[in-house]
């Protein structure tokens, strides 16, 4: 009898476990939004969840799986959300009716590092865009081009010095000690002398940062739960490391720029300014204190998105550069000619010349868009363009960078690197919403120049004395880490950097 009782009480927890993690999955049924099976509990993103794909393969995996659809219904762990494929659409919601769609949606405590431009949402995000986007100009970038000069002519003797020991290298980890230098110098002022302890700290706050939290999957499960129990995503360890950071940094300056032009300097002029209360972006009710705090939540956001980003395109970029020699030859020359004619100097403007590598850039990102999915939040309800569904407000809204950038629709061959893709000719006739790798809309990448700049200017002074082939090690079919947050190469990329011989 006992066992009668028992075998009928594990079922109906069983039953009451499995109604509770499949209650909404006829919500996008139910509004006639196709859309892949979910799994209990996880949604249709167990692989994510499990850490066996990378999100953004998940989600590419789905648009693939729709080839027809202008949206498809998800769920992320319990909670729907749709993904836009339609570029019109995607047009509308980035940029049309961005008033609706101002938001991230990341839901979680924003006090802290939470005050951070990336996840923060609403008012603050209005006030700290309007803020700091003049920080981000052109005129700040070339005041600015000098630390980074400096981070690459150190990177390169590094490599040269390396390279009388050794011919293969990893160069997804190689290139990060160099944004990691970059960004450390550009965001908070630490200068190259005292690099190695701080490249020692940082590093420590990468591992804590990317090692395996479920916390983002608690916020996709109970949108909200973490913000009402003042839950961070990051560890406190991260917060108190920025926040001393930060603080030094402003103690030896007394406060006020210091005349380096860095990050630091730029956030000290904004704070020594009166308020900003009308901009591009519309009026903010909220006006915005620069404490502390909002400066280290600034700075944390800087370096995180500033050096992973960048090190893993250019990563990429000389795995396909080693896989394609007539390119790799072709930027070569490029370089070569322009570095010549500016007598041996690589500054500002050069860069800007180069046309090619700015098409072998673009391309690269088109293969390997680093952030992905992209991600909105209906502030209101919004009745989606071309179709007949209304979203609830609060819903999440998802784009696939990587899946419009593979899809044959946009891009022929999508497979073949081909920087032709991104001649001026051609690329003007694309629709704007076929390119995402910065995002797009008023709340796309605030460094995207920042970005471009680095990365450009590191490759050019490496492949103007080296060159990349591919290793015995090279792995011929690049997968996608799975553990991260943001796309990047599984097991790094092994590659030889051998010296070039050049011509006198
Ligand atoms: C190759 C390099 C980079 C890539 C591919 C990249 C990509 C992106 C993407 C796709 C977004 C989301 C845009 C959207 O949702 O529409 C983003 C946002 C952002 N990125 Fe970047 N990024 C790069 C470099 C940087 C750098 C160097 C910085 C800072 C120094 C930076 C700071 C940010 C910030 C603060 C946001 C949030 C902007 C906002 O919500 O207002 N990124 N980035």
């Amino acid at each position: 009898m006992s066992f009668l009782y028992i075998t009928l009480g594990l079922s109906a927890l069983v039953y009451a476990f499995y109604y509770y993690f499949t209650r909404t999955f006829n919500y996008w049924k139910s509004r006639n939004v196709p859309g892949p099976e979910p799994i209990p509990f996880f949604g249709n993103i167990k692989e994510s969840v499990l850490r066996q794909k990378n999100i953004g393969v998940v989600i590419h995996d789905i648009y693939k799986a729709f080839p027809n659809e202008k949206v498809v219904g998800l769920y992320r762990m319990t909670s729907p959300c749709l993904l836009v494929r339609d570029l019109e659409i995607i047009k509308h919601i980035m940029i049309k009716d961005f008033e609706v769609f101002t938001d991230r949606g990341v839901d979680f405590s924003k006090q802290g590092l939470g005050q951070n431009l990336f996840h923060a949402d609403g008012e603050t995000w209005t006030a700290l865009r309007n803020r700091f986007s003049p920080i981000f100009t052109t005129g700040k970038l070339k005041n600015m081009f000098y630390l980074m000069n400096e981070g690459a002519d150190s990177f390169v003797d590094y490599v040269s010095t390396e390279c009388q020991s050794r011919q293969e290298f990893e160069v997804h980890l190689l290139l990060q000690s160099y944004t990691v230098s970059t960004i450390s110098a550009c965001a908070f002022g630490v200068s190259y002398d005292s690099l190695q302890d701080k490249m020692e700290a940082l590093k420590l706050v990468d591992q804590v940062i990317s090692s395996p939290s479920y916390i983002v999957e608690l916020d996709m499960m109970y949108p909200g739960l973490l913000r009402s129990l003042n839950l961070s995503l990051f560890p406190k360890v991260v917060m108190k490391f920025f926040e001393n950071l930060v603080d030094n940094i402003i103690t030896q300056r007394n406060g006020k720029p210091s005349g380096r032009n860095d990050f630091i300097d730029l956030i000290l002029e904004l704070r020594e300014k009166k308020e900003v209360n009308s901009t591009k972006f519309g009026h903010s009710g909220k006006t915005l204190e620069i404490t502390s705090d909002v400066i280290a939540a600034q700075a944390f956001v800087f370096y995180v998105a500033g050096y992973e980003t960048s090190a893993t395109t250019m990563g990429y970029m000389l795995y396909q550069l080693a896989m394609n020699p007539d390119v790799q030859k072709k930027l070569t020359a490029e370089i070569d000619e322009v570095i010549q004619a500016n007598n041996g100097q690589v500054t500002y403007e050069t860069i800007k010349e180069m046309k090619y590598l700015n098409k072998v850039f673009d391309e690269t990102l088109r293969m390997y868009s680093i952030v992905e999915p992209l991600q909105r939040k209906a502030v209101r309800e919004y009745k989606v363009p071309g179709t007949d569904l209304t979203i609830e407000k609060d819903t999440i809204v998802l784009v696939s960078p990587r899946g419009i950038h593979y899809d044959e629709k946009y891009y022929e061959d999508p497979e073949v690197f081909n920087p032709e893709r991104f001649d001026p000719e051609v690329a003007g006739n694309r629709h704007p919403c076929a390119y995402l790798p910065f995002g797009i809309g008023q709340r796309n990448c605030i460094g995207m120049r920042f970005g471009r700049l680095q990365s450009q200017l590191c490759i050019t002074k490496l492949l103007s004395k080296f060159q990349v082939e591919p290793s015995k090690n090279t792995a011929r079919n690049l997968e996608v880490e799975p553990h991260r947050g943001i796309i990047g190469p599984k097991g790094g990329i092994r590659l030889n950097v051998i010296p070039r011989k050049i011509k006198s």
